[in-house]
């Protein structure tokens, strides 16, 4: 990792810090000392360690450290000074560190970055989900600001960001952090931070009637989900253990909402949601996926990507459902190691779209005990699941006309397109009840949503290009 010098007992030694890979994808920093028979070769061996360690130029050496004091058990603080702090300074990595002081401080603080993030080679991000969510809401539409892409447009093609979110976990689910690395331990994600690691990410874009939502890079879910997260943020005092007994009202309360989803299934991908594969770092369906996307969308105007981008063919489902939800990646965490869809894919620009049809307790009761054993969640008769492109909900008092099934792909599109949807109930219908979406763990007080999954990749920042010229 870094090369220091050793001063006690052997005046010749030097000691070199490195990563070892431990079990459940840990890993450690050690450290090994060389002793030399003089002063001059121990000088030779760290100028020569020094000077390759500067030709890698992949790795960060100032970083932006956001720290969300309140998620979590509230140890972002002390996780960051104890266990992070100290390897950065290892590897000489400088950092500026932020301590949030409210909600949305981190991504209003982005947001109104112009020139100023070019000094960082990454943002660091020390809290949960939530926080990760914040972080990337604000570098994405400092993004799409500064290249005039506007985000109310559900089918706008995001600019890829030039800076990488690092996550160091110290929220509630930490779901982000778990399924990217397979393991939620603060050092060990420090140390994939400092060798310069990166892994690009499928994000969902969550539109209502035109108007832009909000990102989600794990977990979008109406019914269960939704009502677990709306209850659970009463008791935000007790930590984690809040979603625990939010899980267990929601649970007994047994709700189920109507509605229709509509999706464009993801055809051209290789995988499926049950094919057992796991997605892993140099996933050959993530580079298939977004190389064949690329190929096929190069030579398009841009109203033509939008139709063959979302594929060819709107599918329906109509029903009660207990949950709906959309897994952009695997959603593995401590409560679930396998995730909520083992198989969805970290960037294939796909989403596994869950649905659970009204149940039995005991049904749905055997469902969501799987998500924490080996056995498969989808393998219940009230349980489907579609890979998907792009969806959109629409509540049962706000549904579309059944007229729409006559209408020809290209139509529809054109429809969801514009939000040519307009709710067919009157004063006088029944309003179903509705509950509400939960986006990486916060809540969308919207029932109605348009939903698009792109890859985001993070592009080589000015500091990188410079030092490759340097080269
Ligand atoms: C009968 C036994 C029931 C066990 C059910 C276990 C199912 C667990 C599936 C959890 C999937 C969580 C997906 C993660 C979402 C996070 O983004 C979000 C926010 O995480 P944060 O608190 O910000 O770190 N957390 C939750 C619980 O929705
Ligand atoms: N200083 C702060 N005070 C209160 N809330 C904050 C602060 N900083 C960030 N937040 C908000 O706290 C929410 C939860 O944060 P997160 O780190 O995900 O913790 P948890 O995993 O416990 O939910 C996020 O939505 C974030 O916007
Ligand atoms: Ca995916």
């Amino acid at each position: 990792m870094v090369a220091k010098q050793h001063t006690k007992p052997d005046p010749h030694a030097f000691t070199v810090c490195y990563v070892r890979r431990s079990a459940h994808h840990r890993w450690l920093c050690c450290d090994i000392t060389f002793s030399c028979p003089n002063q001059g070769l121990r000088q030779q061996w760290i100028q020569a360690i020094s000077e390759n360690l500067a030709l890698l130029s992949h790795r960060p050496r100032c970083l932006l450290v956001y720290i969300n004091p309140h998620g979590g058990r509230h140890l972002a603080k002390w996780i960051y000074d104890r266990k992070v702090a100290p390897l950065f300074c290892r590897a000489g990595i400088s950092t500026d560190v932020i301590i949030t002081e409210r909600a949305n401080h981190a991504r209003d603080h982005l947001r109104a970055q112009h020139g100023d993030l070019k000094k960082y080679d990454g943002v660091v991000c020390v809290g949960g989900d939530g926080m990760v969510n914040e972080i990337l809401h604000g570098l994405v539409s400092r993004t799409q600001t500064d290249h005039r892409v506007d985000q109310n447009q559900p089918d706008a093609h995001l600019v890829p960001c030039s800076l990488r979110i690092g996550i160091i976990p110290a929220g509630s689910t930490d779901c982000i952090c778990y399924t990217t690395m397979g393991t939620n331990d603060p050092v060990t994600s420090a140390l994939h931070i400092i060798v310069g690691d990166s892994q690009p990410m499928d994000v969902c874009s969550v539109h209502n009637n035109n108007t832009f939502l909000k990102y989600s890079v794990s977990l979008l879910g109406y019914g269960f989900y939704g009502d677990v997260l709306t209850d659970s943020e009463k008791k935000r005092w007790m930590g984690p253990l809040r979603y625990d007994l939010a899980g267990v009202k929601t649970f007994l309360s047994h709700n189920y909402y109507e509605g229709s989803i509509w999706f464009v299934p993801a055809q051209e991908t290789q995988g499926q949601p049950r094919d057992q594969e796991q997605c892993l770092a140099g996933c050959h369906v993530c580079q298939q996926g977004s190389y064949s996307e690329k190929k096929k969308l190069k030579h398009l105007s841009e109203d033509e990507k939008f139709i063959k981008g979302s594929g060819s063919e709107w599918c329906v489902v109509r029903g009660k459902f207990l949950a709906v939800n959309a897994a952009t990646v695997s959603c593995a965490c401590p409560r679930s190691p396998r995730g909520l869809s083992p198989s969805a894919h970290l960037a294939d620009g796909t989403a596994d779209l869950i649905l659970v049809r009204k149940c039995s307790r005991f049904g749905f009761f055997r469902h969501l005990l799987r998500h924490t054993n080996a056995d498969d969640q989808f393998d219940h008769p009230f349980v489907e699941v579609h890979r998907v492109r792009r969806f959109l909900f629409q509540p049962k008092n706000q549904e579309v006309s059944d007229s729409t099934e006559d209408l020809s792909d290209s139509e529809m599109e054109k429809r969801v397109k514009t939000n040519a949807f307009r709710p067919i109930c009157h004063a006088s219908d029944d309003i179903t009840a509705q509950s509400n979406w939960t986006c990486d763990g916060e809540i969308l007080p919207h029932a109605a949503i348009q939903a698009a999954v792109s890859v985001m990749n993070s592009t080589t920042n000015a500091r990188q290009k410079e030092r490759q010229r340097e080269k």
